[in-house]
């Protein structure tokens, strides 16, 4: 039994649906699952095309599925892997904490302060009309950032922990934007797992 209990709570951020759990998965589960996945998964350095200039993406990624469904942003197309063990694992409890089934998940690996996702919303149409975005969180703490795309001064900004889960759902991809910025701090390497559902 799973005596490890976690709260969450919502942002309550107009024309959205995000809510924060802080310790979703427990520390030592936690950092296991990031020694795991540092080491074994299939770590990718993908160029992007900005103002059609080719540049190497500012993190290295990896895409697991559950089918073979490729998943298409930023001019990538990435076919994916099957799901490891772990991967699996975390899965089914995103799954079962959301009553969702999700089909892939995209892993991002932030080697430090200089490696960043800038904004963006999830909004592909493989994700479908309000796509529910599953997002855990290992290893160094990093600020995660939204901004509304009509209302000037609604933003926000968190830390996202060691075992964390943050979630995003209804409309907030439609009115929000989100990034991972930068930092000067010295940050440990952190590794996020996105889940989602592409149909
Ligand atoms: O690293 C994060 O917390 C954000 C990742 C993200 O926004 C994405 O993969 O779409
Ligand atoms: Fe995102």
């Amino acid at each position: 039994m799973d005596l490890f209990s976690f709260e969450e709570f919502n942002l309550n951020l107009p024309n959205a649906n995000v809510t924060y759990c802080a310790g979703f998965l427990e520390p030592n589960t936690a950092d296991r699952y990031f020694q795991i996945f540092l080491k074994e998964l299939n770590w990718q350095h993908h160029d992007i095309t900005i103002f059609g200039k080719k540049i190497p993406q500012p993190r290295l990624t990896a895409l697991y599925a559950i089918n073979e469904l490729p998943y298409s942003y930023s001019n990538l197309t990435l076919i994916p892997k099957k799901f490891t063990l772990e991967l699996l694992e975390i899965q089914q409890k995103v799954n079962a904490h959301t009553g969702k089934d999700f089909t892939h998940c995209l892993v991002n690996l932030y080697r430090d302060g200089n490696d960043s996702m800038g904004w963006h919303s999830d909004d592909e149409k493989e994700l479908g009309i309000d796509p529910v975005i599953a997002s855990v969180s290992l290893g160094g703490v990093r600020s995660f950032q939204l901004k509304h795309k009509n209302i000037k001064d609604q933003r926000f900004k968190l830390d996202l922990e060691h075992g964390s889960l943050f979630l995003m759902a209804g409309s907030t991809q439609h009115f929000w934007k989100h990034q991972l910025p930068k930092t000067k701090k010295q940050v440990a390497p952190r590794i996020n797992l996105t889940f989602r559902t592409i149909l």
